[in-house]
């Protein structure tokens, strides 16, 4: 079985055998299942305040009057949150649409007909409930469908399932689509930041190196949804990630400490930065720490498009955003290993960045 860089399918198990999270929420359960009980100090906030997140027109990008105050509010919203809401970000109504339509008809196929696609530990290509290589901890209220969009080399057609029918060709489209919006953002960022795009790019393995991964979220409502995680806390390994999310909410972020919910701004992508450009930035970016919080009655649906460096680059902080008053604040790191260790060890805070920090007294935080 071709499984692109990704690896093989076949190979290693699960220590225990995978439940549907999607399977057990329709058992009509009374209680949550013990394996999803978190303990106390890892449940989310039941009233955390709305998040006042900025709402970036991304079309003022184009525009020359409004161009350099568009790049600088997306320079603020990146150090001061790592997240923001972008509007008018130019992908079409109509193919978000159908990317929800498509994904919502994979998971109301039989599960005989998803298990084909069982992901195994430290893979997170396929179907999966689980993202570190031992289901045995605490687990996340939800399932999930990986895909690798780029390189062209991890391309694993035994990963994409054959129903629906217009499911690879309209989840292809979005990734291009969404390819595009972050390479324009990229460019904000080198603005901004002000550092040639050109090192941008190759900080990341150059113009072809980029990965572009997909994740359908898929959370079901759970019968104790305070006691749980739709998924548990942690940053994006990546340089940038954009999120679609449906009606039904839940995300929440942490900010110097305190957790806040994200509204759903309608038609809007949900844009954060992630571990590898909080490094490449010296520490200007803040990449988002963000869990999760499952709903009692109403499945929710999430679409996450990663952007990451090639697995070879060793990400370091920009040569020009140090200097004596700015010293290096992290040790590069190869991402082949930064997110191996992700995949064989799950979500954890912001654990796997901070290991990376080169102020020690910041990495201690939590
Ligand atoms: O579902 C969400 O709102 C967030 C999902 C997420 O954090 C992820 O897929 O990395
Ligand atoms: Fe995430």
């Amino acid at each position: 079985m071709a499984g692109g860089d990704g690896g093989s399918r076949e190979g290693v198990q699960w220590p225990e055998p995978i439940q549907r999270v999607q399977k057990l929420a329709a058992s009509s359960l009374d209680a949550l299942p013990e394996k999803y009980v978190r303990p106390a100090s890892h449940r989310a906030p039941l009233n955390a305040p709305l998040a006042n997140l900025p709402v970036i027109d991304l079309s003022g990008l184009a525009d020359p009057r409004t161009h350099s105050s568009t790049v600088q509010q997306i320079g603020d919203a990146c150090t001061e949150w790592g997240i923001f809401h972008a509007i008018n970000h130019g992908i079409p109504l109509s193919l978000i649409h159908r990317v929800q339509q498509v994904s919502k008809e994979l998971f109301d196929l039989p599960y005989e007909e998803k298990e084909v696609y069982a992901n195994k530990p430290g893979l997170p290509v396929g179907y999966g409930s689980h993202l570190g290589a031992s289901n045995s901890g605490t687990m996340d209220w939800s399932d999930y469908f990986f895909h690798q969009l780029r390189p062209s080399t991890s391309y694993d057609a035994d990963s994409w399932p054959a129903k629906p029918a217009a499911y690879r060709e309209t989840v292809a489209e979005y990734g291009k689509q969404v390819y595009s919006l972050m390479r324009m953002l990229l460019l904000a960022v080198a603005e901004n930041l002000r550092v040639d795009f050109s090192s941008v790019e190759e900080a990341f393995g150059g113009k072809d190196g980029f990965r572009l991964g997909f994740r359908i979220n898929y959370y079901p409502p759970c019968p104790q949804p305070a006691l749980a995680l739709g998924v548990s806390s942690h940053s994006d390994p990546g340089v940038l990630t954009a999120l679609l999310q449906d009606e039904v909410g839940g995300l929440q972020v942490r900010k110097d400490g305190t957790w806040y919910s994200v509204g759903t701004t309608q038609d809007a992508l949900v844009v954060n930065v992630a571990d590898q450009l909080e490094i490449f930035s010296n520490g200007r970016y803040n990449s988002v720490e963000h869990q999760v919080f499952p709903n009692t009655n109403r499945v929710r649906m999430s679409w996450a498009t990663f952007l990451g460096p090639a697995l070879d680059s060793v990400v370091s902080p920009a040569q020009q955003l140090v200097d004596q008053q700015h010293p290096p604040l992290y040790e590069g790191s190869l991402y082949r290993e930064y997110i191996s260790n992700v995949f064989k060890k799950g979500n954890n805070g912001k654990s796997y960045v901070r290991s990376h920090s080169l102020n020690k007294s910041a990495s201690t935080m939590c």
